[in-house]
């Protein structure tokens, strides 16, 4: 996941793309990026590093216009240490097209492949959104017929290109001199909503978040396969690109990755972490009687409101007995696992009197690597605690995320091919109690509020194992995973620094 937006206004945009991505920070620490357009001309800056490093004021001059897009990476194709892969992404035909891509395609492969054979273009990155851009760039080159670009011209030439893609893809891009085009894979597996300012400016982003943060009024999501353009005039066009839709949104979107205060496709992020909360106090109960815990404490910061209404249905204290250093990031989606371990300790730290003689329930919102668990249930131990339960608001994730998360492999994941026993012992709990995967489903569809229209179920592969495009098999994964290179920097195994994605170049 990665956070875009795209913006079409009377007024310049370049502090208002800027603002909309420190609301999608959370979304991707690796890189920023940002593209303006003035008259047909683009002004692009990008570079590795959070939105506050990767812009300093003479950048924000450089990037005048009314229109533009922007971008925050979390990568899942190529590498986290290449700025060349940072976006948007740009190609000179036809018109001029930048683009911004939250997703992962599945067979960037074999389109790389076909790109260069059939199509005669060259991929100058591992980055599947620059494979994504070519595609759209070809078929809008074989749609167009006349001089000028017709609005249907652009969605014959996402229908085209919905046919050629597999995988996830929010895509976000700007047509030099027409306007801002968005549309969603048929699957909806990655979020994107609209919204309006008083002013008329129109706005695209991966979250409601972004809109409201913003003062844009949420008008509606982006329907899954449905491509928008906004011309620069500010109109809406809209036109359904792909031959049968189905809503099924990424379920660790509710569980881990958006914006507790988003709405994704009408379900509210924070009634859903809620309702994780409540269905797990049930399995809680049936594992430990409530009467052997004595203080419920959350792992800051994703877990929060599943802990707090999980404590409230058992009639226990909710203490925030792990204090979080806000200027780390977040640690999953830092690249490589050294990162990640060293930055658990430095992010949280516990208060011992919490802890001391007390039989503890720690509550986190999923367990993925066990990274967190593990230095966390030892973080309570060496502060004094008599029993230390973990409960986690999602189920085992058993199986490799190939839409868009980070974990290409089964081997890397904690609970993969273990049972749940064999994963206390590794997290050195004494009690572990996971959701099941229907209990998630349920409580994540019941928190349905403004905006919702429809569901078709969730991709939930992470979990179940059940991959909603049907078409992953093991040498798919194989190969998601070869495309992820380099996840570790030497550099920073090395030395030691302080490996933070926003850590200055020395
Ligand atoms: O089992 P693991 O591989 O450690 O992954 C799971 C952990 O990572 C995430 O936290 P993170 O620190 O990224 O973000 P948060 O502050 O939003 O909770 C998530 O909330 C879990 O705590
Ligand atoms: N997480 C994402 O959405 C990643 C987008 C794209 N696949 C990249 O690696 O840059
Ligand atoms: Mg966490």
């Amino acid at each position: 996941m990665c956070g875009i937006v795209g913006v079409v206004s009377g007024a310049p945009v370049n502090q208002l793309i800027y603002d909309a991505l420190l609301l999608l920070q959370h979304r991707g620490q690796d890189a920023a990026g940002i593209v303006t357009q003035l008259g047909r001309k683009f002004f692009m800056h990008k570079a590795k590093g959070m939105v506050r490093d990767v812009f300093r004021t003479r950048n924000m001059r450089g990037l005048p216009g009314n229109s533009g897009l922007g971008q925050v990476r979390y990568p899942t194709a190529g590498n986290a240490y290449n700025e060349e892969e940072a976006q948007p992404f740009y190609v000179n035909a036809p018109f001029g097209i930048v683009l911004v891509h939250n997703g992962n395609l599945t067979n960037a492969h074999a389109l790389k492949a076909e790109l260069f054979s059939t199509d005669h273009r060259h991929i100058n990155t591992e980055s599947d959104s620059e494979v994504l851009l070519n595609v759209l760039a070809h078929e809008l080159e074989r749609t167009t017929r006349g001089v000028q670009l017709q609005v249907d011209d652009v969605f014959n030439a996402v229908a085209n290109v919905h046919k050629r893609l597999r995988g996830s893809y929010a895509v976000i891009a700007l047509l030099a001199g027409h306007g801002v085009l968005a549309f969603r894979d048929p699957h909806g597996i990655r979020p994107l909503s609209m919204g309006r300012g008083a002013d008329g400016t129109v706005m695209v982003a991966s979250e409601t978040v972004t809109l409201e943060g913003t003062g844009h009024q949420f008008e509606r999501h982006v329907a899954p396969g449905e491509a928008v353009f906004i011309d620069l005039a500010g109109t809406v066009h809209t036109r359904q690109c792909a031959q049968d839709p189905k809503l099924q949104p990424c379920i660790f979107e509710y569980v881990y990755l958006a914006r507790p205060d988003s709405m994704l496709d009408g379900i509210s992020v924070y009634q859903a972490r809620l309702n994780l909360g409540e269905t797990l106090a049930k399995r809680v109960i049936s594992t430990v009687p409530p009467n052997e815990i004595d203080v419920v404490i959350p792992i800051p910061e994703s877990s929060r409101p599943s802990a707090t209404q999980l404590a409230h249905l058992l009639g226990l204290p909710y203490r925030e007995a792990f204090v979080k250093n806000r200027y780390v990031g977040r640690t999953f989606i830092m690249p490589g696992q050294a990162v990640r371990k060293k930055s658990v300790r430095q992010k949280l730290n516990a208060i011992a009197s919490e802890f001391r003689g007390r039989n503890v329930l720690l509550v986190d919102d999923s367990i993925v690597r066990g990274t967190t668990s593990r230095e966390i249930v030892q973080m309570a131990r060496d502060a004094g605690a008599k029993k230390v339960y973990l409960a986690s608001a999602a189920p085992p994730v058993r199986y490799p995320n190939v839409y868009g998360i980070d974990m290409p492999t089964a081997s890397e994941l904690v609970a993969h091919g273990r049972t749940v026993e064999e994963v206390r012992e590794i997290i050195g709990c004494d009690a572990l109690i996971y959701q099941d995967v229907e209990g998630m489903k349920r409580a994540v569809a019941a928190a349905q509020g403004a905006g919702f229209t429809r569901l078709d179920g969730f991709d939930a592969s992470c979990f179940d194992g059940v991959y909603v495009t049907g078409d992953i098999n093991p040498d798919d994964i194989a190969k998601i995973n070869e495309a992820r290179i380099g996840q570790e920097d030497p550099l920073d195994e090395t030395s030691g620094r302080l490996a933070l994605p926003n850590a200055q170049e020395a």
